[in-house]
């Protein structure tokens, strides 16, 4: 019989330190999705450490890279301002950890539609994420929307993608239909990426 792998239990005294025991896990040739969210859940979240990547736009939510994961993962920071939400969306085959920074976040989870199907899609649950909890999402799992639904206060998260992708498909709610959609940063390392294109990169 096979020994169940141990998995450490590990505590990230600070983001600096949460980066560093990421890439030590991710140069291993298995990563354990349960381990990776419970270290993500084990950082408490001090607004010093991450303020330089949380840059807010006005009309849609922002995605900040702050880590290239050595090719691995991608960790980002994404910046809710009141009442900013994304399209219903997959995750393009890739392990999807969310990590509450500041503020909640709401997160409605779909059923992928029929091939051929024209409807509404089916909504299978919901919940609101606190800060500190780290959600997690494949596409096995299903698609989900995420909003910042106060009014009054924004939100921040740190996501980490692995593998890093930088499309996803967004979904219509009324008929099912699929959209291919290009992600990007708003910022990288804590510089304002340039746009030349001037189409939002957000799948909002
Ligand atoms: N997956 C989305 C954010 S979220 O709504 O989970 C993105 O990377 O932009
Ligand atoms: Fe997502």
């Amino acid at each position: 019989m096979e020994q169940p792998v141990q998995t450490e239990t590990w505590k990230a005294q600070s983001l600096e330190e949460l980066i560093r025991i990421l890439h030590q896990i991710f140069a291993e040739d298995k990563v354990s999705v349960e381990e990776v969210q419970a270290l993500m859940e084990s950082y408490e979240s001090n607004p010093e450490e991450w303020l330089q990547y949380a840059k807010f736009d006005q009309y849609r939510y922002t995605r900040n890279l702050v880590d290239n994961g050595n090719g691995k993962f991608n960790l980002m920071i994404l910046c809710w301002g009141e009442g900013h939400g994304s399209s219903i969306h997959d995750h393009t085959d890739s392990h999807c950890f969310m990590k509450i920074l500041q503020g909640n976040l709401k997160e409605t989870l779909f059923a992928w539609p029929e091939k051929k199907g024209n409807g509404e899609m089916t909504k299978k649950s919901e919940r609101v994420l606190r800060e500190n909890q780290c959600a997690y999402i494949n596409d096995s799992i299903g698609l989900h929307r995420v909003e910042n639904i106060s009014h009054t206060e924004p939100a921040v998260s740190l996501h980490l993608y692995s593998p890093p992708f930088n499309s996803c498909n967004t979904f219509d709610q009324r008929t099912g239909h699929k959209h291919k959609v290009t992600m990007t940063f708003y910022s990288q390392f804590g510089e304002r990426t340039v746009c030349a294109t001037g189409v939002p990169q957000e799948n909002n």
